[in-house]
Parts: C-alpha cells; structure tokens; sequence
C-alpha cells in the first residue's frame, strides 16, 4: 500500500464516518469566528433551540469591519457605518451570551483572525481548523488541515463540531532551491499562481514542499498557505518540522508539561511518507524566481518586476485575448508598459497575507531613513494584530514609519477590502501586500497590485514599481 500524504494523515484522523456517496463527516479541532459570516449562524442555531456544543473550541475577534484609525478607542460607537457597527455588535454579543472567548476591538489581542489564530496558539499541528473566511487556507502553515466554511456550516460546526466534507485530491508543489535576496514567500506564492493560474489547485489540497519552503520561517509559510485559495485550492498545507514547533511553544493556549511533550512527540508524523502519491505534482526553482507585481485583475495576472504587462495583439487564444484586454482597461494600462512605469497612488501594508512581525520587518528595512513619494496620497501600514503593534513598536518600526511618512494604523483587515473606511477612490492604483486583486477589491473603480511588503514599501518610496533589491 503506498504512504499517505499530510493531507491523507489529517483527514484520516478527522474522519468521523464515510459514506458511500463520497461524502464524509469530520471532526473540528478548532473554529474561529469573525464578524461577518457568524450573524446568522448564531441566529440559526437560535431559531433551532441549540447552544454550541464544544464552547472552548472557539475563538473570535471582530476583523473586516473595524476601524484602523484612533477613533476606533471610543468604542463600538466610533464605527460610523451602521452595518459594520451592528456586525461587530453582533459578534460581542454572541459571545457573550454564550461564553465564547472573544478579542474585542480594543483588546490588545484582537486582530485578523488568521493573524492572532496562530499568534495565540489556538492553530495546532495535526489540527482541523475552519472559519467562516476563505483564507481559513493560511493555518495549514502549521501541518493543520484548515479551509474556509460558509455560514451555514458555520453553524453546523457551531452545534455539532462536526462538518460535512467530501475529501480531496493531492497535489504537491515542491519550490526548490535557494530562494535569491529579497525575494520573499509572496513572491514564491505569486509565481506559483503565475504558473498553475487561479483554478491550477482546483478540488486539491496543496501541499508546498521542497527546500524553498523549509527554509522559510513560520510567517513565511503562513503567506504561501494563505494564498493557497487564490491558486484555487480551499486547502494549503506545510509539513511540520521544528520551526513549526518553536512557534507553537508557550502560546497561550498551546499545550504545557506533559500535554506538550506528547503532542510534540505526535507532530512528528505531520509530514507526507515518502512513498506517498500525489495527484498532481508542480514543480518551481526557487533561484528564477524575481519580485513579483500583479498587473491585471485577476491574482494570475501576475509579472516579475522587470517585464511588461501583455500585449494582447500577441495572444492568439481569443478568449485570453479578450481578459487582457479588459483588465488593461479597467487597470488604466497600455499593452507593453513596463511594470516599473505605473505610477502609484496609495500603498497598503497589511492584511492576513503580509502583517505579521517579519512583514512590517522587511517593509521597514526599506523604509529607514527614506521618504514616501510626494505623488502618493497615502500609504498605510496596519498590524495584522495588537501584539503584532505592539512588537514593533517595542522594536522602534513605528517610528521609522511614521518619519517615512507612513500612516501608522491599529489591527484589521483595512484596505485589503473595501468593508471599512480604508479603502481607493476610483481609478486609484494601490501597491497592496493583500491577497486579491479583482474589480472593486479595494474600493469601486480601485486598481490593485499584488506585492511582497519589501516591494510595497519599495514603491512607497520610489512612487512607481521599482525592484526593491535596488534599494538593498
Ligand atoms: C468576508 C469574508 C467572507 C471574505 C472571505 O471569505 O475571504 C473576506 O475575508 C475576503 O478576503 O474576501
Ligand atoms: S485581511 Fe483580507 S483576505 Fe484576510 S481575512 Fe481580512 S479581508 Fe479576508
């Protein structure tokens, strides 16, 4: 018989009951709530006369909808959008009446859910973790196996801890090789969805392996997992190794004493078995890969640094012929322009794709002792987390931002979608570290590029797209 994969290992531990039509019933570990897809869940199972049946499994904090501006210190009612007001409301509340641990918007812990999820130690190795949210994907960091649910499994989970799946199929994507200097997980993670293109992973789980993503730190992983959907799979996954455990270890809610000695000793068998079979393998050499900018609508619409945006006169496939077309329109882009000649209007460093510690790290390198362009309107950097902020401002990265001429934000999802105040006015261009890039993203009419935080910051300072190893 041949090996399991890391995908087959966690479902087979999950498996609750398989049925003959394919579907199958597993257990959750662990469910993360937010804001918007947790309003009727509560209220369904409500209706039915149920209560969550494993309180301690869950974990909440409010994301999209809060404010990043100080105002927000004035409390629920310094939200002056009235839906995002209720929603957020909505969430304390359903916490509250049923014990739920929340991180409410001004508690130090609060931020993204697939930021402080990991940040607390609430994702574990050998896990299965699901949120209403589909980059639910960035927890397979961690040898977890983690996706996206919509509200009414939300609510199943909540009344069951159970979820209806149907398993997947595997597909490797082993990026080797030295990854070249200042060039950084985002980039792998664009490329690979330059090459395979939105629906490559579809009805897979994706495993990433190879030397590339070994040497990558946690966060790193975490930025690839994350965009795991963005390449089409609801599913991205790291084998576990001793980075994954140093992470975990003493975070709030990670095992202690005994309890961590064996769950250390079990995490060893989150890796896929030599012998295992994919069904799919891609293959990427890490030292061609170059800092990647997305240029269209689309995360596959995506060049390095030093190429220019397709002509679509030269694509003889009518139907790709048509796309570019398109996306040059609303990108405001002419056929053959050099990426390093769009010229930017804001810049976003932020989301649960780039907001981590090591993130706001890379971008303040690049920061220090430069200015913010004159021809950009704003540029914002914003936590993915309160202790995220309060890291780096205990390691003075605020103030190099702020004497850059960055704004300095507090925890959320921000301008990585336009469910908030943060967000472009039409026809802007955004070098954004966020994960989506389609019509309206950011704002009606906004224009996104998808970017490493390096190469955000980079633009930040040049005004158009420059390859940030020129400013090492
Ligand atoms: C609002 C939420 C349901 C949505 C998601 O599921 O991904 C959001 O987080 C996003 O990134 O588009
Ligand atoms: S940061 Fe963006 S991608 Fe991540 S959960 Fe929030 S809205 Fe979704």
């Amino acid at each position: 018989m041949a090996g399991k994969t890391l995908y087959d290992k966690l479902w087979d531990s999950h498996l609750v009951k398989q049925r003959d039509d394919g579907s199958a019933l597993i257990y959750i570990d662990r469910h993360i709530i937010h804001e918007v897809t947790s309003p009727q869940a509560f209220e369904g199972l409500r209706l039915a006369g149920r209560k969550p049946w494993r309180i301690d499994a869950n974990i909440a904090t409010p994301d999209h909808n809060v404010p990043t501006t100080p105002e927000r210190k004035g409390g629920i009612e310094a939200i002056a959008d009235q839906v995002s007001r209720l929603q957020v409301q909505t969430l304390d509340d359903n916490c509250d009446e049923y014990g739920i641990v929340e991180f409410k918007m001004n508690d130090v812990r609060q931020g993204i859910v697939h930021v402080i999820g990991p940040e607390q130690g609430a994702t574990l190795p050998g896990m299965t973790v699901v949120c209403g949210d589909s980059h639910t994907s960035t927890h397979g960091a961690f040898g977890a196996l983690a996706h996206g649910i919509g509200t009414s499994e939300v609510e199943h989970v909540l009344a069951t801890q159970c979820l209806v799946a149907k398993k997947m199929k595997n597909m490797l994507v082993r990026v080797e090789g030295k990854l070249p200097f200042g060039v950084t997980a985002k980039d792998i993670v664009l490329a690979v969805i330059g090459k395979i293109g939105t629906a490559g992973g579809n009805g897979h789980a994706i495993e990433f392996a190879g030397s590339a993503i070994r040497d990558l730190s946690v966060e790193g992983r975490m930025t690839i997992c994350n965009m795991s959907i963005e390449a089409g799979a609801r599913v991205g996954l790291v084998a576990a190794d001793e980075k994954t455990v140093e992470y975990v270890k003493g975070r709030p809610f990670s095992p202690k004493g005994a309890e961590w000695d064996m769950a250390v000793e079990a995490w060893k068998d989150l890796v896929s078995d030599a012998d295992a079979k994919f069904d799919t393998v891609v293959e990427l050499d890490a030292t061609q890969i170059k800092p990647q900018v997305s240029w269209g609508t689309s995360p596959e619409m995506v060049l390095a640094v030093d190429q220019n945006v397709p002509d679509p006169a030269k694509e003889m496939d009518l139907v790709k012929r048509d796309s570019i077309v398109r996306a040059l329109k609303y990108m405001g882009l002419s056929a053959n322009q050099a990426i390093t000649d769009i010229q930017l209007d804001r810049v976003f460093i932020g989301s649960c794709t780039n907001s981590r510690i090591e993130d706001l790290r890379a971008a303040a390198v690049i920061a220090k002792g430069r200015k913010v362009a004159s021809t950009i309107k704003q540029a914002i950097v914003v936590p993915g987390s309160g202790l995220v902020k309060a890291q780096a401002e205990a390691e003075g990265l605020d103030k190099i931002f702020l004497e850059a001429g960055f704004e300095w934000r507090e925890p959320g999802c921000s301008m990585c979608l336009a469910m908030n105040p943060d967000r472009l006015e039409s026809g802007e261009h955004c070098a954004s570290t966020s994960n989506r890039n389609f019509e309206g993203r950011q704002g009606a009419g906004g224009r996104t590029h998808l970017v490493s935080p390096a190469m955000a910051a980079a633009a930040a300072v040049n005004g158009r797209f420059v390859d940030v190893r020129e400013l090492i």
